[in-house]
């Protein structure tokens, strides 16, 4: 029996395609207040008069489109995330989700009845850059769970590894043989963001950074500014591969309601580019580690079909890293990095 436990964190899926499971998963995910920052009762009004209501029927749909027989991929592909690491690190892994199952206190509980001497639990995010609306709910909750239950191990949680050389290195492995082909240009295309929780969070940890300040992906902030830690992975990525000034080009993606998130827009880019000479394009994800809607559907399905429709002649989604062995291995040595909470 293991002492020493490690939870793999991700963002969670409805519990089937049917609308009314969508509608509860998008109730619970937008009504978080990291992820829809509005007073409570303007977020309540919205998102269950307006955003569930309308988007659930849509999101079904496209949840349909992906769906497996084993269910959602990103649950799938987070369960064959542990079971690969499994045998690999002395820790017991469990996983959770951020909305829906397995829930904390199921991971928790699970670790202990398993391994009844635990004596430290280590959160391995998912996410390899910081967003409160991502990283910073997800072991925020996990946080307050762990104080509500008094569990009696310590707990440690892993930094953003948006520049670790390990994750980097797997990237950067996953696009390499991509690059092979005859391609125009290769989009980095990550979720998106409102520009609003950039500044946010530029005013909680700098204080003397104007609130407003628009940083160029430059920021003083890496360890905490999403747009900076996106800009900091494609600049690695691209140095390490070698890919030409002109060959690449990072957009946002998934935005949601009307306020500016960050940009460019990937949806925009995919209609324009082909009207630029851009005919065969390559996409690659990194924000998500394994694939899911975002990345399945939205790219893959969607984003193909609007670059096609715009005049493109060849589309390739990149996989996420998945299950890939330079993945696990990063995962090995990134789980070293663990700061206690
Ligand atoms: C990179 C991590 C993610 C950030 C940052 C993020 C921010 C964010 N997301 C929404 C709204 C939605 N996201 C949805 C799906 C979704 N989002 C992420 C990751 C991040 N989101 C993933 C991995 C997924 C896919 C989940 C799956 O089951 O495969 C959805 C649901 C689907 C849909 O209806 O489009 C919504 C809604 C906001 C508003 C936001 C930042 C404020
Ligand atoms: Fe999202
Ligand atoms: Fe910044």
């Amino acid at each position: 029996m293991a002492k020493k436990g490690l939870i793999l964190m991700n963002l969670g899926s409805p519990a089937s395609t049917k609308v009314s499971d969508v509608r509860k998963y998008l109730r619970e995910f937008l009504m978080d207040e990291k992820v829809l920052d509005l007073p409570y009762l303007g977020r309540f009004m919205l998102v269950n008069c307006i955003i569930a209501p309308f988007r659930a029927p849509k999101s079904a749909e496209a949840y349909r489109s992906i769906w497996t027989k084993d269910g959602s991929p990103l649950i799938t592909l987070t369960k064959d995330l542990k079971a690969a690491l499994d045998g690999m690190v002395p820790e017991s892994i469990e996983i959770v989700m951020r909305y829906g199952h397995p829930s904390p206190e199921e991971a928790y509980n699970n670790l202990l009845k398993n391994n009844p001497d635990l004596e430290e639990v280590t959160l391995f995010p998912l996410y390899p850059h910081y967003a409160m609306s991502s990283y910073e709910t997800a072991v925020d909750y996990m946080v307050k769970k762990y104080k509500e239950g008094n569990y009696p191990f310590k707990l440690k949680n892993i930094p953003a590894y948006f520049d670790n050389e390990f994750y980097i290195n797997a990237l950067a492995n996953t696009i390499k043989p991509y690059l092979n082909q005859d391609y125009d240009k290769i989009l980095f295309s990550y979720h998106g963001v409102p520009e609003r929780h950039i500044h946010k969070g530029h005013a909680e940890f700098n204080p003397e950074l104007p609130a407003n300040t628009i940083c160029s992906g430059e920021c003083p902030l890496t360890f905490k500014c999403y747009r900076a830690q996106v800009r900091k992975t494609t600049k690695l990525v691209v140095e390490k591969l070698g890919i030409p000034e002109g060959k690449w080009e990072q957009t946002f993606q998934s935005r949601l309601g009307r306020d500016p998130w960050l940009q460019p827009y990937t949806a925009e880019r995919l209609e324009t580019l082909p009207k630029e000479g851009v005919k065969k394009l390559l996409v690659v994800s990194p924000a998500f580690v394994s694939d899911c809607l975002e990345t399945l559907e939205e790219i893959g399905i969607q984003g193909r079909e609007s670059f096609m429709h715009a005049g493109g002649e060849s589309f390739e989604a990149i996989p996420c890293l998945n299950v890939s062995p330079d993945w696990i291995q990063a995962m090995v040595q990134i789980k070293e990095t663990a700061e206690s909470i």
